[in-house]
């Protein structure tokens, strides 16, 4: 039984790569979860588990070899042009502009640029690359380059955003930066939010929910409420509530 305000909902989804094979791996195993629509929720665990399939899965670019996937009330039977994604690697185009960049998903749909020149624009200010519209990626640091994914990632407001790991390749100082830039564009575009990482504090952080995934075949294990206001800031991050939770998970997830 599923809430009407269910936005994702995952039902006994395992995945088997290469069956019958001897290169035959369970990824996942028979899971289940839901994301409510606005919500911002991360799948939390080791190495392997299985976390990058199930994103791929909600993303329609891979398939579970057993149970469903709804997204917005829709069987996912391929990739949908309302899903925004973002990977570690943020893949900008190195002869593009930042803003033409942000552009791209249009030009990909063969869908008129023009018309939204001006939310690229605005997306880029609110990011802090006011002065930067036209730099090429060569010319922006990492945590630039990932800001210009997340521009990109909301330019044609996608009702869902799936983030795998999106900052890992960052240091840690620009990697709090890059927390407090998503937060503020989520809160201030409100999309439901999935997101991947290794990182307990990032998941804390960033989640009203963190769900815990076992080792592999992964499934999700425990689903843990994050107790604290929105907006955040880092400061959360020193009071002993964050860190009774960042304990509880890392016990949850080394046991
Ligand atoms: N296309 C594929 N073909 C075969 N095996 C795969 C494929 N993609 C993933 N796997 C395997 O499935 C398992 C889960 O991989 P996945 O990338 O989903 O884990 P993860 O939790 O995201 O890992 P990490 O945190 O290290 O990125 C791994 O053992 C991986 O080798």
């Amino acid at each position: 039984m599923t809430a009407a305000s269910d936005y994702v909902v995952i039902d006994r989804v395992a995945k088997t790569y290469n069956p019958g094979s001897r290169q035959q791996v369970d990824a996942v195993t028979a899971t289940s979860f839901s994301v409510k629509a606005g919500e911002f929720v991360t799948l939390l665990g080791p190495s392997g588990c299985g976390k990058s399939t199930l994103l791929m899965m909600v993303a329609g670019l891979d398939t579970p070899s057993t149970g469903t996937i709804n997204v917005a009330g829709q069987p996912m039977a391929a990739p949908r042009a309302e899903t925004g994604i973002m990977f570690q690697d943020p893949t900008l185009l190195p002869w593009k502009s930042a803003l033409e960049n942000v552009l791209f998903p249009f030009r990909a749909m063969n869908r008129p640029v023009a018309p939204f020149e001006g939310r690229a624009a605005q997306l880029l200010d609110q990011v802090g690359l006011a002065g930067f519209h036209d730099h090429k990626p060569r010319q922006l640091s990492g945590g630039m380059r990932q800001r210009v994914a997340i521009c990109r990632a909301l330019v044609y407001e996608p009702d869902l955003l799936l983030m795998d790991e999106p900052f890992s390749a960052l240091d840690a100082i620009t990697r709090d930066e890059m927390n407090l830039v998503l937060m503020k564009m989520w809160h201030d575009h409100r999309r439901t939010a999935l997101f991947v990482t290794h990182s307990i504090r990032e998941a804390v952080f960033l989640s009203d929910r963190v769900l815990v995934m076992s080792p592999r075949p992964g499934r999700v294990v425990e689903d843990v409420a994050i107790p604290f206001d929105r907006p955040r800031t880092l400061e959360i991050g020193e009071t002993a509530e964050f860190n009774r939770i960042c304990a509880h998970l890392r016990n949850r997830i080394s046991h």
